[in-house]
């Protein structure tokens, strides 16, 4: 969790984790404790307990409300975080009781985001969740508490404003909507920009503290790449890596998973993991230390299911250090990499990843000696552009020959949009690299039209002349007969 530094001396918090019988919802107390220090809070008690249902009026028994009210008095705490959703009138009534701030787990949430919202889209994402969930509780007023400066829980919009206008709060939600959408637009035309810009993508993806920024940052570290300066400041999340042994990749890192995300917040997570769809490779990235693992791992998944992934995807089992697990590889077959044990911290394995990596896209690049026609000039800047010319030379007659390295697909294209006949300027095993293989389906298609015309009477008569003299043996029939 290393995007922010925290205000010196975070909020005084007492954590409440209950175990509710009707809700199955086991473990994730320390999944709850991570989520209160990446909000900045310092813990000073975390209250436990177990009830059969919740309570109407304060979520925990009024014996629980009790005894965390000492607490509250005792530890000099300034806010109370529940592990759970309160309703707006629980809160109420636990701020009563408590005299502190209450915050409920889709709040702790929400404020999280808000931290972490990097990008403009984010920040007003984030800004209209946390809209929404406030408008609910608004009417409760806030005489009854001190007035806050920028705690937790209340980062975002303006307090003051809220407190007093409900109506500036749906002005304010109606302009971040306009803007959003605004937004959103813009974004689809820079996605299609660079997708065409770019040659191979890889994404990292995973539950919130895997270890993806740290594996983001080894990989950009060790694989520097020369333009990388303006890339990376533009956008720290994308990054340009000359990656020896795989070759020129752009590196996404994305924003991690988290289970029960507030419903407020899962559009704004969706849209932002839509754009690993159109990477080439997924890494996704595991906590192998956590006891949670197998869950991380099925919460991953089932979201990627749910935005319709279907780009490959390589495990990375990071964290061996904690493990004592080696550095390795699993195959699921020969050649085709499935997980890879790793960690990004003790620089384990990394040249393991590399060589997954390099396995599971090699599929993808290809090398063509291009003999470059005269009167193409564009198609030359393009391919510079794109970065994909590893050789410049010329033949004996003074052809310039390109050497490239480029998905066969993306070379199928570009000539295509030059007009351009594979044929007449690669080798010809090069050119029949362009054209795709057909799938089993299309085989079994061009079997059957082949029977067909085998079946046509014409034609099987052409045939059987044929036949007769292709077959020797019906051949010396003959000549014995005669
Ligand atoms: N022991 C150990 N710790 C690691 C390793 N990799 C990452 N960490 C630590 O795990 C924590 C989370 O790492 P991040 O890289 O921020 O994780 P992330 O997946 O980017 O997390 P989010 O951005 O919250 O989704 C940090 O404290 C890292 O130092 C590793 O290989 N071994
Ligand atoms: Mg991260």
């Amino acid at each position: 969790m290393d995007y922010f530094d925290r205000h010196e001396g975070g909020e005084r918090a007492i954590l409440v984790h209950l175990e509710i019988r009707q809700i199955s919802d086991p473990d994730d107390l320390e999944e709850f404790k991570l989520l209160v220090d990446s909000a900045g809070a310092k813990q000073l008690a975390v209250i436990t307990g177990s009830r059969q249902k919740p309570d109407a009026k304060y979520f925990i028994g009024s014996g629980k409300a009790q005894e965390i009210a000492e607490q509250v008095q005792a530890l000099e705490a300034d806010i109370v975080i529940f592990n759970h959703s309160l309703t707006p009138s629980q809160e109420r009534n636990l701020e009563t009781l408590l005299q502190c701030r209450v915050l409920d787990r889709t709040g702790l949430i929400l404020d999280i985001f808000a931290q972490r919202a990097r990008t403009y889209e984010g920040k007003l994402q984030v800004e209209l969740a946390q809209l929404n969930h406030l408008a609910t509780r608004l009417v409760r007023g806030w005489t009854h508490l001190e007035r806050q400066k920028g705690g937790i829980g209340l980062r975002g919009p303006g307090e003051t404003q809220l407190e007093t206008d409900r109506r500036l709060l749906q002005i304010r939600v109606t302009q971040l909507k306009a803007r959003l959408d605004k937004v959103k637009q813009t974004r689809a035309q820079g996605r299609a920009k660079r997708q065409k810009s770019d040659v191979l993508t890889v994404s990292l993806v995973g539950y919130t503290n895997a270890g993806k920024s740290s594996l983001f940052n080894r990989l950009a570290d060790e694989n520097i790449y020369a333009a990388n300066q303006l890339f990376a400041t533009l956008d720290p999340t994308l990054r340009r890596l000359d990656w020896q042994g795989v070759g020129r990749v752009v590196l996404v890192d994305t924003v991690g998973f988290v289970r029960h995300l507030p419903h407020e917040l899962v559009e704004s997570f969706h849209a932002t993991l839509e754009e690993t769809l159109e990477a080439d490779l997924l890494l996704h990235v595991i906590d192998s230390s956590s006891p949670d693992m197998h869950e991380q791992i099925e919460a991953v998944k089932s979201v990627l299911a749910e935005i319709n992934s279907d780009v490959p995807v390589l495990n990375v089992y990071n964290k061996i250090d904690l493990t004592g697990e080696p550095a390795h590889i699993n195959y699921s077959e020969p050649g085709v990499p499935s997980r890879v044990y790793v960690s990004a911290k003790a620089d384990l394995g990394m040249s393991m990843l590399t060589t997954a990596v390099q396995q599971l896209l090699t599929g993808k690049l290809s090398t063509f000696e291009l003999t470059l026609p005269y009167d193409a000039g564009n198609l030359k800047n393009e391919l510079y552009r794109l970065d994909v010319v590893e050789q410049e030379s010329y033949d004996e007659s003074g052809h310039e020959i390109l050497t490239l390295r480029l998905p066969a697909d993306k070379l199928q294209q570009l000539l295509g949009q030059s007009n351009i006949d594979p044929f007449a300027v690669l080798p010809k095993e090069q050119a029949e690299l362009l054209i795709p293989k057909l799938e089993p389906f299309e085989q079994e298609l061009k079997q059957e039209a082949e029977q067909a015309l085998l079946s046509d009477s014409n034609l099987k008569e052409d045939f059987a002349d044929y036949e007769l003299e292709a077959e020797p043996t019906s051949l010396t029939e003959q000549e014995s007969n005669d």
